[in-house]
């Protein structure tokens, strides 16, 4: 909806603005579709489950697996279907966290999520966008299984958060400040990567910047324009997904970054992302990533309370043009349109390599 006004534009401003629209507020959308009080019980309980796993009070490992982008929401509820049967089946070893991810960050340009643009096609139906999101966050959680995001647009966490138990900020962001200030004010815990080049400092500082209480521009839960004021967030951490370097998952790396963080008072426990810089975007290196992570932890490695896993129910990746590709005739069902995923065969073998090591190390 474009708006209507009266006002007088204002000489010299949004010269390069073609239009506005009005969003619903939070409290529209959120109201249109509840959480409900098990709903809300449990992501409090999955987030204090998830802070017991980084801080190594719980002897679990955190998996943070599932599509790089939710870009099909019927194909990533088939696929958190299968997901919450294996999460059940290995519990005892595995906190297993479904990757909802709404909001792309592009290297340039590119489909930037389904909240962007939910039809696929350019036609950035943000409210859409928002509904189907919040929608799907609430059908994932009905199924027992705890969501995972990365936050990018700083005021979506408004409409969404309440529904997630872990966040993540993306590498192209983790040195923004106005995204360490949202992770302040985020009440889940969340992880930084390393940024696109390697570099961990960002990643540490980006830990000190969120646990600090921040002043900064945001909007209220009825969309009013608001100083919000946060009191920080103690659980922020670190995760390693490589750089233009090359990987950063060695126990060699592990164990740098565990006395960078621990130098400057973060948690030094780290979170290894098996894909992005660290699999070179290939599905079939991320499995061989994942095979070794689990020997390692089964040799003992404690400085690992997490690993994140791109997959979803096909193997690889397939080519979205928004506005080009027909997305009811071009694409391949459960497959991936961003960065290439395991399969899920190739997942359920992942995930049980992972839980048989947490068994071998930690009883
Ligand atoms: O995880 C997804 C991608 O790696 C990230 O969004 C960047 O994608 P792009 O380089 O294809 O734009
Ligand atoms: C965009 C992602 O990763 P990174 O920020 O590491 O590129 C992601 O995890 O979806």
């Amino acid at each position: 909806m474009s708006i209507e006004t009266n006002r007088r534009p204002v000489p010299n401003s949004n010269e390069r603005v073609s239009g506005f629209s009005e969003l619903p507020s939070p409290a529209d959308v959120v109201s249109e579709l509840p959480a409900g009080d098990e709903l809300q019980y449990r992501v409090g309980r999955a987030r204090q489950e998830i802070r017991a796993v980084l801080d190594g009070v719980d002897p679990r490992l955190l998996v943070v697996v599932g599509p790089c982008s939710i870009h099909d929401p019927a194909a990533g509820l088939d696929y958190a279907r299968r997901l919450a049967d294996a999460a059940a089946r290995h519990r005892g070893e595995l906190l297993v966290v479904m990757r909802t991810y709404f909001e792309k960050p592009r290297t340039t340009v590119g489909w930037k999520g389904l909240v962007n643009d939910p039809g696929l096609d350019g036609g950035h139906d943000i409210a859409a966008g928002l509904r189907a999101a919040r929608g799907f966050l609430r059908d994932v959680g009905k199924l027992g299984l705890p969501a995972a995001t990365e936050f990018l647009e700083p005021i979506s966490p408004q409409y969404l958060a309440d529904l997630v138990s872990w966040g993540a900020i993306g590498a192209r962001t983790t040195e923004s400040q106005i995204h360490r200030q949202l992770a302040s004010g985020l009440s889940m815990p969340v992880g930084f990567k390393n940024g696109t080049d390697g570099g961990l400092r960002v990643a540490v500082d980006a830990c000190l910047a969120a646990a600090a209480p921040q002043a900064f521009l945001g909007i209220d839960e009825d969309g009013r324009a608001s100083l919000v004021a946060t009191s920080g967030n103690p659980d922020a951490h670190l995760i390693l997904r490589g750089g233009a370097g090359g990987p950063n998952y060695s126990a060699a790396d592990v164990a740098a970054a565990g006395s960078a963080l621990a130098a400057s008072g973060v948690n030094p426990r780290v979170v290894v992302d098996a894909s992005h810089a660290n699999s070179g975007k290939s599905h079939v290196r991320q499995a061989e990533v994942l095979t070794e992570l689990a020997s390692r932890i089964a040799g003992g490695e404690r400085a690992i309370a997490g690993v994140m896993v791109e997959s979803f129910l096909v193997p690889g990746a397939q080519r979205l043009d928004p506005g080009t590709t027909d997305p009811s005739r071009d694409l391949v069902y459960g497959q991936s349109v961003t960065d290439a995923c395991l399969g899920w065969e190739a997942t359920e073998v992942a995930l049980a390599a992972l839980a048989a090591a947490v068994r071998a190390d930690r009883g």
